[in-house]
């Protein structure tokens, strides 16, 4: 194919071109020296050999032409065994695509990814073989942080709301074991004799100090109040004894912990047990009232008591938020202070009960006794948990009970395993504060990228990965949360100026019990979320089911959802009703023009004046108005209707003076700008906005969809591949025709530069394939979206395909390759 239009401004080349060359990104990988030691460096697991942290960071990029990486067929083989594929973020190992559920993508790809380097499917034998391979060859890849990351990190998801998994994904973060084995975790106790603990909220002390003198079983001298779990001890009262600051569960109100519960005596009768559990039961419950009157004063009760119609309900909830507390002053002693007060009391509550019982994600392996789960259940009941999706998982758990032979002997087999080195006293707040100060510091890195929209490969699991920590360490939610909060919600956040925070509720929580989860963010943490938004989560937007919630927020962009009163105010005139997804609204470029306008103009306009000028630009815009047009009564009047104004009507006059001071920019360039923004896009590859997936046209194979509304002249992707002479690639041509459609990936520049993007997966960016090879063709006579220009970047003449048209979420992207229609079953020919 040949680009279609002409050469611009570059020099010629008379040599050729060199490769574009990849910057390593600066990341610096090093954990405290008091996480070392808090957290007790001990040996790597069973088949890792670890990093030190001084690795040097280029050892970060994974090497050339090693697109086949082994390491991730850990992932792959779950899906080839049959075994139900898990809901993980991962990269594929064959075409190293960050993916939002590894099984939807292997659904979507066969035939591609699925393909062994001889191009033919996996058989199951052989992708046995190359997980048998993997294992060896991770001791080996460990050395190389970017695998070590890539793998270990998507497994880790799920399991970073536990501080025992948490513990895990630090290692996999710093690439320096941390021995999660020295984490107190009830889960993998399955002798019911022998209780375990967990640390409670207590002063820091050092390690292995007990500050206690209460007489109860404590099977530990860990500082901080100590729960006994299990079958037959599963919840007790604190004695009298202890210091009440360091105590959290002795309450007379009837906390999880404060009422003895019939599960622990197990000596008993039935009767008798069933008539304690009775009355455990119907114990009155309180509300807290420190909780209630601080979400009522910042108008976030009705959050809470929405779904609470009856007195009923009313004590559920109390329970839930008695619950909740109990959790934040426990899980604040952890952090900095980041947990605050609003919080959906049931799913809380749900994720305590579990977590007080199991210690760990929800796990069928942990109930493997008709108690524990009955236990568990009527405890969720008292937390507000609906009788029929309870009901639902009981049922499930039961019929897992039936398969317990099978399930007790993998977990006694890892219980055993981890007890060789389990010691439940090395855990004390100070760890966690450590562990938490380690994560971040590890993720200061990846932040700074994010916020600059240089995210290097493997930052989106990542990232991922750390909100889900966020929300599931910090905030006692499941770690779905990131995943599932909307646009929307996300721009219904609430800033509560007294405790500087935001809230969030994400209502569409999927797995919540409530189906809901406030999640309060500190400032910091909101940029980053804000960030997410913006560039991970596009990326991850599943081909098939795009949420058009997403592409808003996304093209809106950061500097829209600052809360700086100006943007406020844009967003609210622009969506008075609240955004909808699918609505038209002005493009991000617009939107920062208007904003850059009024803010430079500020200082020569009264107030008056500027919120006049601030209506007029915000309705202008958003009807499309050519700003850089003279202002005309009828534009005027016009705006003047749509905004509403009634007795204030600015005058005509007055407008027109302000207008012309105002000197509006040209808000769409008629020619693509070659800025930093995108010299940066260029060295990563890194193209927002877009997707790919099997396109509609039969035959085509992939095509390429655009996640985010692009306008005209944007410039949308670089059609990247590797540079020839196009002489030589003329030759190179004339061999292939005939043999497969591998011409059709040849644009030709000019007369000395043809771009070869045969290659999925170049050699300067290894982890990723790129979106302009993928690009499928449309003839000029169809208007197709795009068309392919040629500019200078960095002294370089490298072709683009820039938008003909502004382009909704969703529209196949396309160009013409200059080739005749129907010339793809025939073999290349070029016009
Ligand atoms: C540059 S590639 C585009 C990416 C390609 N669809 C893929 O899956 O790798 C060019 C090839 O895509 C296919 N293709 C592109 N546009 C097409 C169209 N409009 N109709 C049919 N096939 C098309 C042809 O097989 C062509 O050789």
């Amino acid at each position: 194919m040949t680009a279609p239009e002409p050469t611009l401004t570059a020099p010629k080349l008379t040599a050729p071109a060199p490769e574009p060359t990849l910057t390593v990104p600066e990341l610096t990988l090093t954990v405290p020296e008091a996480i070392l030691t808090a957290t007790r460096l001990t040996m790597p697991a069973p088949g890792l050999t670890l990093t030190a942290p001084e690795t040097h960071p280029a050892s970060l990029i994974a090497p050339e032409n090693d697109s086949r990486n082994p390491s991730m067929t850990l992932a792959v083989s779950k899906d080839v065994k049959g075994k139900k594929p898990r809901n993980f973020f991962t990269i594929c190992q064959f075409c190293h695509w960050s993916l939002y559920k590894l099984d939807k993508h292997f659904l979507a790809k066969k035939g591609t990814c699925s393909k062994n380097p001889n191009g033919e499917l996996w058989s199951v034998k052989e992708a046995k073989e190359m997980h048998e391979l993997a294992k060896d060859e991770l001791a080996e890849r460990s050395q190389n942080k970017s695998y070590f990351l890539a793998s270990q990190v998507s497994s880790l998801v799920e399991e970073t709301k536990t501080l025992h998994g948490f513990c895990k994904a630090l290692s996999a973060l710093t690439g320096i074991y941390f021995d999660p084995l020295n984490l107190p975790d009830r889960a993998l106790s399955f002798d019911d004799t022998r209780p375990v603990t967990l640390p409670a909220p207590g002063p820091a002390t050092p390690e292995g100090t007990c500050t206690h003198t209460h007489k109860h079983t404590h099977a530990h001298s860990a500082p901080g109040r100590a729960i006994n779990i299990g079958a037959t001890t599963a919840i007790r009262r604190v004695s009298e004894d202890s210091d009440p600051d360091d105590v959290v569960d002795s309450d007379e109100e009837g906390s999880l912990y404060a009422p003895e519960s019939p599960e622990h005596k197990s000596s008993e009768s039935e009767e008798e047990k069933s008539e304690l559990r009775s009355q455990y039961y119907k114990k009155e419950w309180s509300y807290t009232s420190d909780v209630r009157k601080k979400m009522q004063k910042h108008g976030l009760y009705d959050i809470y008591t929405r779904n609470v119609k009856t007195a009923e309900e009313a004590k559920k909830m109390a329970y839930g938020i008695e619950l909740m507390s109990k959790f934040e002053k426990w899980s604040a002693q952890c952090g900095d202070g980041s947990t605050k007060k609003y919080r959906n009391p049931f799913e809380c509550a749900r994720k305590i009960v579990y977590f007080i019982l199991e210690g760990t994600k929800y796990n069928w392996k942990n109930f493997h006794s008709a108690e524990r789960v009955e236990l568990f259940f009527s405890k969720l009941a008292d937390c507000g948990m609906e009788g029929s999706s309870r009901n639902k998982y009981a049922q499930g758990y039961y019929s897992i009970l039936d398969k317990k032979q099978k399930s007790l002997a993998t977990a006694e087999m890892r219980h055993r395993e981890l007890q060789r080195t389990f010691d439940p006293n090395s855990f004390n707040t100070e760890d966690y504060r450590n562990l938490k100060a380690g994560v971040e510091k590890c993720m200061a890195p990846v932040i700074k990228r994010l916020s600059r929209n240089r995210l290097v490969d493997e930052d989106h699991i990542n990232l991922t990965a750390y909100l889900c920590f966020l929300v599931s360490f910090m905030f006692g939610h499941r770690p779905g949360v990131p995943e599932n909060m909307t646009v929307k919600e996300f721009l219904n956040r609430r800033f509560v100026e007294e405790e500087n925070m935001f809230v969030i509720l994400v209502e569409k929580h999927k797995t919540a019990s409530m189906k809901s989860a406030g999640v309060t963010l500190s400032v910091r943490e909101e940029v980053i979320f804000r960030n997410y938004l913006s560039f991970v989560r596009p990326a991850l937007i599943k081909p098939d089911k795009p949420e058009p919630e997403n592409f808003l927020l996304s093209m809106l962009g950061l500097e829209i959802l600052n809360t700086s009163g100006t943007l406020r105010r844009f967003l609210e005139k622009i969506f008075p009703d609240g955004m909808r997804p699918g609505v038209r609204v002005p493009t991000q470029t617009t939107i920062r023009h208007l904003i850059a306008t009024i803010n430079r103009n500020a200082t020569h306009l009264s107030k008056e004046e500027r919120d006049m000028m601030f209506d007029y630009l915000c309705h202008s815009a958003w009807n499309g108005a050519d700003l850089t047009e003279a202002l005309t009564e009828e534009a005027l009047q016009m705006a003047i209707r749509r905004i509403g104004y009634q007795d204030t009507v600015p005058s005509l006059e007055l407008v027109q003076q302000t207008y012309s001071r105002l000197r509006i920019p040209k808000l769409f360039p008629s020619e693509p700008l070659v800025d930093e923004y995108l010299t940066t896009c260029v060295l990563n590859q890194s193209w927002p906005g877009m997707t790919v997936a099997q396109s509609l046209d039969k035959g085509a194979g992939q095509g390429v969809y655009a996640t985010l509304p692009l306008y005209k002249n944007k410039v949308v992707v670089e059609y990247h591949g590797r540079r020839r002479a196009t002489i030589e690639a003329n030759r190179l041509l004339q061999s292939l025709l005939g043999e497969d459609d591998g011409s059709n990936y040849f644009l030709t520049v000019d007369q000395d530069v043809t771009i070869d993007a045969r290659e999925k997966v170049c050699t300067c960016h290894p982890h990723q394939q790129c979106f302009g090879r993928l690009v499928n063709h449309k003839a000029n006579e169809d208007s197709p979206n795009l068309k392919c220009k040629a500019l200078v970047v960095d002294g370089l003449k490298i072709p683009f395909l820039v938008a003909t048209q502004d382009i909704t979420a969703g529209e196949e992207l396309c160009f013409d390759y200059g080739v005749r229609p129907g010339q793809f079953n025939e073999g290349y020919e070029q016009i």
